[in-house]
């Protein structure tokens, strides 16, 4: 007995004194650093999450800042992690000096969860082909091609609305969104306004809904990813993808054996599968690649459209500005057109702002693949280190935005763009990892929100939490609860 606890007390010590000398990482490598907290560092567990972990690194953020640093160190549990406020430094590591910062150190396993290597996680070579072959099918030739499908999908939002007033808005626009992905990526009808459950809604449903053991899981592979890879554990719950791989898997196969062609993602992936021979995809990978268009592309657009929908309600003088862009860009273009969206201006500036205030994808990471040397530092940042770049915390610094929590698209006006740095908006991200789909994030936001302020008016319905609560254990920004909106016909 007493042999055991010598034993364990022993190994307790020895932890503790790993942890010690671990957490002191950074003041040899001659760095600033946030004091850490044994065993979690910086961060916080899996069991005590009581906000989105956006608002942590805003906090770091602001911390650093309020001590003059530009950069800092931190940890998660025994890993270094870099800490970038510096706007310069921040568009060296994403632009300029980017061939140190490929990855973006996201946990995959090609084995075990073959939809985990996806765009989004994938680093090195394998990235750079796939992304090479994937950004054509983005540019504004094809968004135009795919425009219409987009504006079949209006009818069946604006009956939700008028079935069901107050609306949970949120829930209609993931709906609206799930429609349209689903028909781009998957070239399927997912039909989730006639039915709620429909396995396309349910199973986008169930990869957003995170709970202690996902977080958990996520935590261990972000930290420790070569030994979750041995121990082969996954992010994808299994049933979220058979889902995935099999509808995939059928439609490959009735389109090649049909000869069916269609002008959608899922085209162009199979066009890629069949044409390059020497790093041919296989039917996993394309299944990965229509999977992170679906998971990236619906949630993201249909927050988005969420919170600048609830602003607006909040602001009708601002709503009504809208709508009446909207009235005379429509009155010259006759309908809602490609170009007519692309002549929305005002609608662009309160997009912006909504991002600013509510940017889906709240943390940036990056991983350095080379030892770097910060500019004019005597600070080197060792291949392996995780990079992270706090959106939230950039997006409410009042030296760049003057009372960040209030509401106000004319920050985006052409001119006061011009006048901030370059990099003081990242919704997208920024360099050769920007959001790939972000002009079809932004065309399906614009078409929802043109068909929707054209024939309705807004306010808050008093079934709406206010003011707003983030969910604590989501991956992008997202509302906890639903949002509800009175709509009443224009
Ligand atoms: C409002 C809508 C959207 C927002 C705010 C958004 C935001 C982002 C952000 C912040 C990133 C990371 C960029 C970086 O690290 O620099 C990203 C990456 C990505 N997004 Fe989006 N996104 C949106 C819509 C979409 C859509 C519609 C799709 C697909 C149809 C999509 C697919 C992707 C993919 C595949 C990546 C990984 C790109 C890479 O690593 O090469 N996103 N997105």
């Amino acid at each position: 007995m007493f042999t055991f606890v010598g034993v364990a007390i022993a190994l307790l010590a020895t932890l503790f004194a790993y942890f010690k000398w671990t957490y002191k990482y950074w003041e040899r490598r001659n760095l600033q650093y946030l004091e850490p907290k044994i065993p979690y560092g910086n961060g916080t567990g899996p069991f005590k999450r009581t906000e989105n972990a956006g608002f942590r690194f805003k906090r770091q953020y602001e911390e650093l800042k309020s001590r003059g640093w530009k950069h800092g160190g931190l940890y998660s549990i025994l890993n270094p992690i870099y800490l970038v406020a510096d706007l310069d430094y921040i568009k060296n590591i994403m632009t300029k000096d980017f061939h140190y910062f490929t990855d973006r150190g996201i946990y995959y396993n090609e084995k075990n969860d073959p939809l985990s290597a996806h765009l989004f996680a994938l680093g090195g070579p394998k990235w750079r082909h796939l992304r090479t072959k994937l950004s054509p099918t983005f540019t504004s030739g094809k968004m135009k091609q795919m425009f219409q499908t987009l504006v079949d999908c209006v009818p069946q939002l604006l009956q939700q609305i008028d079935k069901n007033v107050p609306v949970d808005i949120k829930e209609v626009l993931g709906c609206f969104t799930t429609d349209i992905i689903g028909s781009c990526a998957f070239g399927l009808e997912c039909k989730t306004f006639e039915d709620e459950n429909s396995p396309f809604r349910e199973y986008g449903r169930k990869f957003f809904q995170v709970s202690n053991l996902k977080i958990a899981k996520f935590l261990f592979s972000g930290n420790f990813p070569n030994v979750a890879r041995t121990l082969g554990v996954t992010i994808t719950s299994k049933d979220v993808s058979d889902f995935f791989i099999s509808v995939v898997e059928d439609t490959v196969k009735y389109r090649e054996k049909h000869n069916l062609v269609r002008k959608d993602f899922m085209q162009l992936l199979i066009d890629l599968k069949n044409t390059e021979k020497e790093q041919m995809l296989t039917i996993e990978e394309l299944a990965a690649q229509c999977f992170v268009f679906f998971i990236a592309g619906f949630e993201t657009s249909s927050t988005t459209m969420t919170f600048a929908l609830f602003e607006l309600a909040k602001r009708p003088d601002l709503q009504q500005q809208v709508r009446d862009e909207i009235e005379t860009v429509l009155a010259k273009h006759g309908n809602i057109t490609y170009d007519a969206i692309q002549d929305l201006k005002f609608m662009d500036q309160v997009i912006d702002e909504t991002l600013r205030m509510y940017p889906p994808v709240p943390v940036l990471t990056r991983k350095c693949v080379k030892d770097y040397k910060i500019p004019d530092q005597d600070v080197i940042i060792q291949k392996g280190t995780r990079v992270f770049i706090p959106v939230l915390g950039i997006h409410y610094d009042s030296d760049l935005y003057p009372n960040p929590s209030q509401f106000d698209p004319d920050r985006f006006s052409e001119e006061k763009k011009k006048s901030r740095h370059g990099y003081a908006h990242l919704p997208f991200g920024e360099g050769p990892r920007i959001c790939i789909g972000m002009r079809f994030g932004l065309m399906q936001t614009k078409v929802g929100l043109t068909a929707l302020l054209k024939n309705y008016k807004f306010s808050v319905n008093s079934k709406t939490q206010t003011p707003l609560k983030m969910k604590p254990n989501s991956f992008i920004l997202a509302a906890e609860g639903d949002v509800w909106l009175n709509a009443q016909k224009v």
